[in-house]
């Protein structure tokens, strides 16, 4: 008798929907059952109705390490986790939507990854989008500074160099910082480096490793094609081409899309695969090493992307940028002297 009350409850309550997320999760039969026991790591994706953020669901609700999936934005949510909630994999999906709920999906998570804000358009440096998204990634650490001021915190928002910054001042302002914990995500930079590299070696770009180091935006991506996996040499125009590629790998698909956004797919590609780096170092695995934005005293500047070891704390080893040849030294100088005046932009920003 109670079983087919609770069937027809749960009917109706699909005939009857509603835009609440609370709403959308007393909709499901399964609600009935004690569920999200599966053992593994919460994570809220904020920003997950958006090009990058749809994708991402969806591959971190494939990530067994994942148990729990709080899907954030201000519009469009509760479609994209109903969508994503039907998936036959472990992880509970939780949608929230607009400011009202933001508390709500961020409280108790050990994983923050936030692709929220505008990409750009053809024409348009990622430093075009500081007016727009500071303000939104400001408001956003605000939130983790209050709800769950532990979790590891993945930024992709643009402009990289700018906006982390933007979210450690948020953090000293709150009292919460722990630069073990806010990561600006540049895996991109390193998926695309093991690409091209690849394409240019006639190798599988799995076997390929190219760290890339200073920062998130042109002359700040420096790849270290000297210190690649496997080792391998390169004539000068081979470096010359490679390094351009790379840098310009973001300008390259924005004007493919052509006012269509930017990078999306392989941005949730690149984002789940360092996520779930985060994840295994939170697990305790050893020897978890990618390239990040951090908090760093690997140069005389504040911040600084290089190769990280990540562990339970997060970031836990940060190692030397190791020995560059002459062109990566002049590299190197020119992406110092931009990475500056970005990180000094996000800075003032938040203490304005
Ligand atoms: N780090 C990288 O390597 C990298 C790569 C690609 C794109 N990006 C950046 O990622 C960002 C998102 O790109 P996209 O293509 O997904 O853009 P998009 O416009 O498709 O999606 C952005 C999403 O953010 C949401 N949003 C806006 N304000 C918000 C707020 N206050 N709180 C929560 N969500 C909010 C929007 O509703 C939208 O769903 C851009 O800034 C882009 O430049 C970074
Ligand atoms: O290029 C962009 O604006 C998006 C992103 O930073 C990228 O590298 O693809």
């Amino acid at each position: 008798m109670q079983r087919s009350a609770e069937r027809i409850a749960t009917i109706s309550a699909h005939l009857n929907p509603s835009p609440s997320s609370h709403q959308m999760e007393g909709l499901s039969a399964a609600n009935c059952r004690a569920k999200g026991g599966s053992p593994g790591f919460k994570v809220a994706i904020v920003g997950a109705a958006g090009g990058i953020g749809q994708p991402l669901a969806m591959l971190m609700k494939m990530n067994p390490l994942v148990s729990v999936l709080h899907l954030y934005d201000v519009a469009n949510s509760p479609g994209v986790t109903a969508d994503i909630s039907h998936m036959d994999t472990g992880a509970v999906v939780r949608g929230f939507l607009g400011p009202q709920q933001l508390e709500d999906a961020l409280t108790g998570m050990d994983l923050v990854v936030i692709p929220a804000g505008v990409p750009r358009k053809p024409g348009m440096t990622r430093d075009d989008l500081f007016n727009i998204n500071a303000g939104i990634v400001k408001t956003l650490c605000e939130g983790i500074a209050k709800c769950c001021p532990k979790a590891i915190v993945n930024i992709i928002s643009n402009p990289v160099n700018s906006t982390v910054p933007i979210a450690a001042e948020v953090f000293k302002m709150a009292g919460t910082f722990d630069p073990r914990r806010l990561l600006g995500v540049t895996m991109l930079d390193v998926v695309r480096a093991n690409t091209f590299v690849a394409e240019v070696l006639g190798l599988d770009p799995r076997e390929v490793n190219v760290p890339v180091v200073g920062g998130h935006a042109g002359v700040t991506i420096l790849p270290l094609l000297s210190q690649i996996k496997p080792p391998c040499s390169f004539t000068p125009a081979e470096t010359e081409y490679l390094t351009s590629r790379i840098q310009n790998g973001g300008t390259e698909v924005v004007e493919a899309k052509a006012g269509a956004g930017s990078a999306t797919l392989s941005m949730a590609y690149a984002a789940v695969k360092f996520a779930d780096a985060c994840l295994h170092g939170l697990r305790g695995d050893a020897a978890i090493i990618q390239c990040a934005f951090v908090s760093s005293q690997v140069t005389e500047l504040p911040f600084f992307a290089s190769k990280v070891r990540l562990g339970r704390s997060g970031v836990e080893e940060i190692f030397p940028l190791g020995p560059l040849n002459e062109y990566e030294r002049t590299g190197l100088e020119k992406a110092k002297k931009e990475l500056a005046t970005s990180i000094q932009k996000g800075v003032g920003f938040v203490k304005k």
